[in-house]
Formats: C-alpha cells, sequence, structure tokens
C-alpha cells in the first residue's frame, strides 16, 4: 500500500473530483459518513457527542458528522474553534446544512473558557485540523488541545483522519496534538502514524476507505509503502516438485562466541526453518558441541579460536556459498575485524549483516564502503545510531536511512514497532507485523536466519527484506496469539515461522 504525503492526497482528492461524477461537497459527506457508520457502529446513542470543529475541511467532516448522527438520533454538541475569521467554502456550507435543523447544538469556542463541561460516557470527536495542517498550534487553539487531552482518563477522543496538531509527514513533536485512543483516517495511512515519536497521538488507526480514483492511486509513485499481503503475493514463490537440496542453495551463518551461543543457534534454526537448501555455522571451538547438539540439521565449521570467530574468511574459499549471514553473538574481537575484512574484500555477493558486525563496522567505518551492493543490513536503533550517527528526530532519521541506502547501495531494515525498510532505489517500506512480545532477546537474531535462509534459496535481495521481515512479525504476532505477548520468546517465533508461511502470504 503506498503512502502518499499530504500534498499527494489533496491531488487525490481533486483527481477524484475532476474524474468522477462527485463533487467536493460530495466526497466530503462521503468521508464523513464512513466516519458517521464507524462511530454509531461502536457507539451507541447513550453516549453524548462533542465536536470540536476547525475551519477547514477537517472541520467540514466534523460538522457533517454532527448531521448524520443527530439525523440517527444523537445528543450531539458541535464547537466551532474561531481562530480564523475565515472558512473553507465546504465548511461553510456543511455549517449552514447542520444549522438548518439543528442550530441550536452549535456554539462558538473563542477561549479555553469556551470549553465544555462534559456529562459522563461523553465521546469527543476530534474534527479541528487535518492534513491541512501547516505549522504547529499556538494560543488558546493549543489550549483546547491540552484540554481535550486532559480528558483522556474519561473520555474517548476519536480524530477524524488525523489527531488534530500532528503533521502528515514532517516531525513536530513538543507541540500542541491530540492524543487520539482512535484515529479514523481517509484512504490512506498517514507516514505520521509510523513514526515512534508519534506514539501517544493517534492510537489505534483505522483506515476508512473513501473511494479515491484508482487512477491516480496506481500511477502515482510513492517513495513510502505499507508493506501488506498482496506485496508478499507477489514475492513468494512455491517450491519446485523437482527440487533437491541443492536447489536452495548453501548458506554459510557466522555467529556465535562464549557465552553468546544462544544467538547462533537461534539463527540457524530460522535459516533452516525459512527453507534453505543447507546450512554451515561457522562457530568458535566452545560453540561446536552447543550447535552439532542442539541443531542436526546444521553443519559445523570450528574457528581456530576457542572462544571467537577468528577466522571465517577462509570458509569462502572452499564452498560455493549462496548466501552469507553474519553478526549475531559474534563479539567485537580484534581478531574478528580482521576476519570480517578479509571476508568483505574476497565475498562480492549480498550478505546479511547483522548485531556485532554491525558494531564492528562502527569501530571501523571504512568497511562500509566494502559492503557488497545489495547487502542487507539490520540495525536497531541503537545500531543505526552508531553506523550512521544521532538525528534531531524521526523523520531526519528517516531521510538519513533512505540517503545511506542509496549511496551505498543496499538495504537497511531499521527495526521497531513499523520496521522500515531502506531500499538502494530510495523507496521505504514500512512492516506492520510484530508485536511487542517481540522485544526479547534473540529476536533479531532469529530475523538474520530468516533472511540468510531466503537469500540462499536466490529471492533477490528486496524480496528478501520484504518477505522476511513480513513472516517474522507474523511469526511473532501467531506466537503472541498463543502464547501471551508476555510469554513468547524468540525460540517461539522460529516455532510459528511455518504458520506463517501458510496463513501469512
Ligand atoms: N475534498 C477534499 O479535499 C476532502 C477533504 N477531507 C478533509 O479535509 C481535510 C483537509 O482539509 P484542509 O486542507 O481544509 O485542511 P484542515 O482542515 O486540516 O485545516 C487547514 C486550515 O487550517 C489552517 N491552519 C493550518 N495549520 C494551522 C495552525 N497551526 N493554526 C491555525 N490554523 C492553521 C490552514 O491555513 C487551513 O485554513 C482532511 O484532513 C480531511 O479531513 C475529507 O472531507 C475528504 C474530502
Ligand atoms: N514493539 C514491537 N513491535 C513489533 N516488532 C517488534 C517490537 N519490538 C521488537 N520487535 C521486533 O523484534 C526484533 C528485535 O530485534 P533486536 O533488537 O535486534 O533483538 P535482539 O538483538 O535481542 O535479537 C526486531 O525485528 C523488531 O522489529
Ligand atoms: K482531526
Amino acid at each position: 500500500m503506498k503512502i502518499f504525503s499530504a500534498a499527494q492526497i489533496r491531488e487525490a482528492d481533486a483527481f477524484t473530483i475532476a474524474h468522477e461524477p462527485i463533487s467536493s461537497s460530495g466526497l466530503m459527506e462521503r468521508a464523513a459518513g464512513k466516519c458517521a457508520a464507524w462511530l454509531e457502529d461502536h457507539y451507541s446513542p447513550v453516549h453524548p457527542v462533542y465536536i470540536f470543529c476547525g475551519k477547514g475541511n477537517n472541520g467540514g467532516d466534523g460538522l457533517v458528522i454532527a448531521r448524520l448522527l443527530l439525523d440517527h438520533g444523537y445528543t450531539v454538541r458541535t464547537g466551532i474553534l474561531q481562530y480564523s475569521p475565515k472558512a473553507s467554502a465546504d465548511q461553510e456550507l456543511k455549517l449552514q446544512a447542520l444549522q438548518e435543523h439543528y442550530s441550536s447544538t452549535v456554539y462558538d469556542i473563542g477561549d479555553i473558557s469556551d470549553f465544555p463541561a462534559l456529562p459522563a460516557n461523553a465521546i469527543i470527536i476530534d474534527a479541528i485540523f487535518g492534513t491541512g495542517m501547516s505549522r504547529p498550534i499556538e494560543g488558546w487553539t493549543a489550549g483546547i488541545i491540552h484540554l481535550i487531552n486532559d480528558q483522556r482518563q474519561k473520555h474517548v477522543i476519536i480524530s477524524v483522519d488525523m489527531p488534530s496538531g500532528l503533521m502528515a509527514d514532517e516531525s513536530n513533536r513538543h507541540t500542541a496534538v491530540v492524543q487520539a485512543h482512535y484515529t479514523l483516517s481517509f484512504e490512506f495511512y498517514k507516514l505520521a502514524f509510523l513514526l515512534r515519536e508519534n506514539a501517544p497521538y493517534a492510537g489505534e488507526v483505522h483506515i476508512l476507505p473513501i473511494g479515491l480514483h484508482p487512477d491516480y492511486i496506481t500511477q502515482t509513485p510513492a517513495r513510502y509503502h505499507l508493506s501488506d499481503r498482496e506485496i508478499m503475493r507477489t514475492i513468494y514463490r512455491p517450491r519446485d516438485p523437482f527440487a533437491h537440496k541443492g536447489t536452495y542453495g548453501h548458506a554459510l551463518l557466522i555467529a556465535g562466541s562464549y557465552g553468546k551461543m544462544g544467538a547462533a543457534i537461534l539463527s540457524a534454526r530460522a535459516c533452516l526453518r525459512a527453507g534453505a537448501g543447507l546450512l554451515s555455522c561457522h562457530v568458535p571451538q566452545c560453540g561446536y558441541d552447543i550447535m552439532q547438539i542442539s541443531e542436526p540439521c546444521a553443519m559445523c565449521i570450528t574457528d581456530e579460536d576457542p572462544r571467537y570467530n577468528t577466522h571465517f574468511h577462509q570458509d569462502i574459499t572452499n564452498t560455493n556459498y549462496k548466501a552469507i549471514g553474519i553478526g549475531p553473538g559474534l563479539d567485537t574481537q580484534p581478531g574478528t575485524a580482521k576476519s570480517f575484512e578479509h571476508l568483505l574484500s574476497g565475498w562480492q555477493r549480498p550478505m546479511v549483516i547483522d548485531a556485532d558486525a554491525l558494531n564492528l563496522i562502527s569501530v571501523y567505518p571504512f568497511l562500509l564502503a566494502r559492503i557488497p551492493a545489495g547487502s542487507i543490513l539490520t540495525p536497531h536503533p541503537k545500531e543505526f545510531e552508531r553506523l550512521f550517527g544521532p538525528s534531531a528526530n524521526d523523520t531526519a532519521r528517516l531521510d538519513l536511512l533512505s540517503k545511506q541506502a542509496v549511496s551505498l547501495q543496499i538495504y537497511i531494515i531499521l527495526k521497531g514497532r513499523y520496521t522500515a525498510i531502506a531500499c538502494p532505489d530510495g523507496a521505504v517500506y514500512f512492516n506492520n507485523t510484530g508485536n511487542p512480545g517481540m522485544a526479547t532477546g534473540g529476536s533479531g537474531d532469529v530475523l538474520t536466519g530468516i533472511l540468510t535462509g531466503l537469500l540462499s534459496q536466490d529471492y533477490s535481495p528486496k524480496a528478501a527484506v520484504l518477505l522476511g521481515v513480513w513472516l517474522h512479525g507474523y511469526a511473532g504476532d501467531l506466537a503472541a496469539a498463543h502464547l501471551s505477548q508476555e510469554a513468547m520468546t524468540a525460540t517461539d517465533i522460529i516455532s510459528w515461522l511455518g504458520k506463517a508461511f501458510q496463513e501469512g502470504i
């Protein structure tokens, strides 16, 4: 699913109005009608509804919602924030329509003292600003936003299209923004919903389709995308009935050190469960028995070093590996750094680089330029900062992420609630599977194994990152559904990977 900017959403509205028999006022009726229907599905008329409207089209939506709910027997009070003498044409039109039958329910808000006392069970609808937000809210208008937020413990707050105060595609943290329980957003996800710094604002997002013109959606390029099942279906390739183990590649996993062999086991199991044909694991001597006993399906190469991997660069001279994954539990010994440097000089195909391998690159930044094109880096935010430096805010970090992926011609997976996958062509895909149960040691090691397993089967790096991150989160969601977010561990993500292949695509 494409994620459009606020400017593109305005274009999509205008395109729809120009190419379909619908006016802007009609489109507003349709959008607000979807909101009203959602509200009626979720709340009965015993709940008094308090709608706060701005003077733009978001306010217009609020006025239509007010009329429709009143028509259906709800008690509604609609306050209009008079922060500007001017209103949009459709807002004026919808105000007239509301006042025609229900003028006694409408009042003006010109200061915080006009904020109403809310009865028990009241629902707050925030229709003050939508995608037209162009600057932080100030003065008494900001005061009204704060008063709305003060009601959060007692009343449900529902934002129309966007929480008022939030800008669709720019960072504006530390400003007055509605903290909604639900956001009913039209047609598309907005970039703002996917940023960590905006976590307090949108609440649960429901996307309501309003029939924007499909030609605009397919023809307009977008920089940001949200991964979905449709994309996975175009990527996934069922196995060939005549396949043999050579068909799906020989993967090499370089992982583990004394005290961190678990990371290597998790990656190895995940790599095999993702479908690799053969897997060899390069481990330090202390890890030999552990790996052989824990994972009989994997072969084992033992380092000369008893505790660390320091001689793995030699492996690539003997076997024609299809994919290499490096990093989980690796440690950052000088010998490991040397061997990594040699490996990067001799290996030219895409590889998966995670955890301590990323930390080594942070310490020896000249290695960045030696990463083979098409490789996959999987940093969490701290590792990302160590690699590429700090960012002022989430949108700045997103720009940095994309810039680095383009300039190094690699894929960078910035892990989190909505993992962001930056591609060498500048596109960024957000992933929506996964849950906080995955915030547990070893989850990232599992992802590295899955990605290595997919690369070894000849999935392109782009296909591997999109499918791998999706399946990893999907398996995590299945694990959480069966075990709870608290009780699930990284091992359970691997256990549910099979079901994720069956049900998630
Ligand atoms: N045909 C359409 O264009 C449709 C638009 N829709 C609604 O329209 C919304 C966008 O409407 P608008 O573009 O009118 O924008 P908004 O309703 O978001 O408000 C923008 C207005 O507020 C002013 N403003 C922006 N930031 C401000 C601030 N910090 N302090 C004070 N004033 C500020 C702007 O100058 C402008 O007049 C969408 O979010 C959606 O709710 C929907 O009705 C669907 C159809
Ligand atoms: N709240 C969350 N929602 C969705 N996914 C999450 C959440 N917390 C963690 N994850 C996922 O779990 C993985 C954790 O990776 P990482 O921090 O590297 O773990 P580790 O180093 O312990 O293996 C990432 O893929 C991340 O996207
Ligand atoms: K709003």
